[in-house]
Formats: C-alpha cells, sequence, structure tokens
C-alpha cells in the first residue's frame, strides 16, 4: 500500500496576528514564505511532530488548538511519496519565550491584512482563507 507523507503545520496566533516564517532552503524555496512545521516521522501522531518541530524550529513549546482547513496535497516528486500539509490552528502558552528563527531566515507576526503581503509557498495558500477568520473572529 502507498503511504503519504504528512507535512504539518502550525498556524500560531497571538493577539490578532499569525507567525509565518522564511525558509531558508532548498534555493528553490529561500525567501518564501511558511508554517512552521515539517514532516511528522514513523510512528509519531501529527500532533507530537508538529511540537517537535516547533520547538526546534522557533524553542517554544506550543499549544494545538484544532485543525483547519483541508489536507493539501503537494506536487508529486519523481520517486518520492504522496506527500500533504496539514494544518493547525495553536496557541502559544503562556510563560513561552518570543519565538526565534532557528532555521529560518525570519519571522514575522502576520495580522489579517498583511496575511498576503508576503510571498507563502504555493501549498500554504489555501489555508489563508481559514487563518483571517479566526484573526478576524
Ligand atoms: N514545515 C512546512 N513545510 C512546508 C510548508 N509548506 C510547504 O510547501 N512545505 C514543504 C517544504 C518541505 O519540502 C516540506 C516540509 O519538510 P520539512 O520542513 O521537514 O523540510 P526540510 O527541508 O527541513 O526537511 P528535509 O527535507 O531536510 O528532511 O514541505 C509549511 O507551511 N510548513
Amino acid at each position: 500500500m502507498t503511504w503519504t507523507q504528512i507535512v504539518v503545520g502550525a498556524a500560531i496566533v497571538r493577539g490578532g496576528a499569525v507567525l509565518a516564517a522564511q525558509r531558508s532552503h532548498p534555493a528553490a524555496a529561500r525567501g518564501r514564505w511558511e508554517l512552521p512545521g515539517g514532516k511528522v516521522d514513523p510512528g509519531e501522531t501529527d500532533t507530537v511532530a508538529l511540537v517537535r518541530e516547533c520547538e526546534e524550529e522557533l524553542g517554544v513549546i506550543i499549544r494545538p488548538l484544532l485543525r483547519i482547513g483541508s489536507d493539501v496535497a503537494f506536487p508529486p516528486r519523481p520517486g518520492g511519496p504522496p506527500a500533504v500539509l496539514r494544518v493547525w490552528l495553536a496557541e502559544l502558552p503562556e510563560g513561552q519565550p518570543e519565538p526565534e528563527p532557528r532555521e529560518h531566515l525570519a519571522l514575522r507576526w502576520l495580522g489579517a491584512r498583511a496575511l498576503a503581503d508576503v510571498d507563502w509557498l504555493p501549498a500554504d495558500r489555501p489555508f489563508l482563507d481559514p487563518i483571517r477568520v479566526h484573526l478576524e473572529s
């Protein structure tokens, strides 16, 4: 049976803004923006992977709240497994430090009106509307 690589992303919301992260690699994606997160490892649950990746990338322990949107399929890569991006709304529990860009070029908190101001990776774009709804609620 074919397996699907799940990539999890966190829409970390604070004070009406969401945290966007600027990729450093590979060259084709360098400078573009994504949600913090990464690949789910074998045997790991999605949310365990989400918390682990965010701690590695940002130095904070997030709290996932609820899934938003639907899985978005990445374009197939020759020889690679099918892969999808799956996103959770998340929060930074009180007492966590300010997120720092340990693996990204930069971090930005974007309010609803600034959401479209950065060059998001294509798979992230379908999540912008559900994120906007949460930022405006
Ligand atoms: N983490 C994350 N990855 C995303 C998003 N949107 C998007 O297209 N991707 C892509 C970029 C990567 O190809 C893949 C995520 O894998 P990753 O973050 O573990 O990538 P990586 O290059 O650091 O890992 P690796 O290939 O070196 O194992 O999904 C997003 O919002 N968050």
